[in-house]
C-alpha cells in the first residue's frame, strides 16, 4: 500500500495502525504504555512464527500481519533469554512455559550458578504489505527466581528485574510499565513515529 508524502508533515498513511496480537495481556500493556501517543486499533490474531533470531521473527510477523490487514501494522515478539543458556529459551519461551511451567523454567538453570536473564521485546512496524518492516528492541535485565506474585501474565512471576526486590508479577502494572522490555521498545517506536511525523487518514 502506498504512503503519500505530505508537504507539511511526514508520511500520510492510508489507515490507522493496527496492533496485531493473540495475547490480551500484551494488548493491555501496550494500551497503557502508548496512551494517546499513537492512535491504534487492535486485531486478535495468533500469527504463525518463524524460527530463528528475534528480530527476524518479529519482522516476519509484521509482514504476515500487513498482508492480513492490508494496511499499517505493529506487532511484537517477546523473548526470555537466559545468559547461562546463551539466550535460550529466547523466542521459544511460549512453548517452554506451556510445557514445563515456572518450576521447569527454574530447573533449567539448576546446573548453573548464573541465574541472570533478560526480557526482550521486539516491535516491528510495517507501513503495508509491500514495505520492509522496521524493528525496535527493548531489553530489561534481571534474574530467574522461584515464582512470586499473581500468576496472570506468562513468566512475570519468575522474572525479577535488576535493582528490584519484586518480580514483574509482584510489581504494580504502572511500575512494570515504567521499566519493562515492552516499555523500552515502545519508547523507540514512539520516537520513530514522532520523527517520521506519520499522520493517519481515519
Ligand atoms: O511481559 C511479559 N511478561 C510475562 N510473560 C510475557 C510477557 N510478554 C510476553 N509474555 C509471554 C507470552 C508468551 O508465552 C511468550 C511470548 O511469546 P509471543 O509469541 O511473543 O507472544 P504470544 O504468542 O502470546 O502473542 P502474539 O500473538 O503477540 O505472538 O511470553
Ligand atoms: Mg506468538
Amino acid at each position: 500500500m502506498a504512503a503519500i508524502k505530505s508537504v507539511a508533515s511526514g508520511l500520510v498513511l492510508p489507515r490507522p495502525v493496527t496492533f496485531v496480537t493473540g495475547n490480551a495481556k500484551k494488548l493491555e500493556e501496550v494500551r497503557a504504555i502508548l496512551g494517546q501517543s499513537i492512535p491504534f486499533q487492535s486485531l486478535k490474531l495468533d500469527l504463525p512464527e518463524l524460527q530463528g533470531e528475534p528480530e527476524d521473527i518479529s519482522k516476519e510477523k509484521a509482514r504476515l500481519a500487513a498482508i492480513q490487514v492490508n494496511g499499517p501494522v505493529l506487532v511484537e515478539d517477546t523473548c526470555l533469554c537466559y545468559n547461562a543458556l546463551k539466550g535460550l529459551p529466547g523466542p521459544y519461551i511460549k512453548w517452554f512455559l506451556q510445557k514445563i511451567g515456572h518450576e521447569g523454567l527454574n530447573n533449567l538453570l539448576m546446573a548453573y550458578d548464573d541465574k541472570s536473564a533478560y526480557a526482550l521485546c521486539v516491535f516491528s512496524f510495517a507501513i503495508g504489505p509491500n514495505s520492509e518492516p522496521i524493528t525496535f528492541s527493548g531489553k530489561t535485565l534481571g534474574k530467574i527466581v522461584p515464582p512470586r506474585g499473581p500468576n496472570d501474565f506468562g513468566w512475570d512471576p519468575i522474572f525479577q528485574p535488576d535493582g528490584y526486590d519484586q518480580t514483574y508479577a509482584e510489581m504494580s502494572k504502572e511500575e512494570k510499565n515504567k521499566i519493562s522490555h515492552r516499555y523500552k521498545s515502545l519508547a523507540l517506536v514512539k520516537s520513530h513515529f514522532a520523527e517520521a511525523g506519520y499522520t493517519f487518514q481515519i
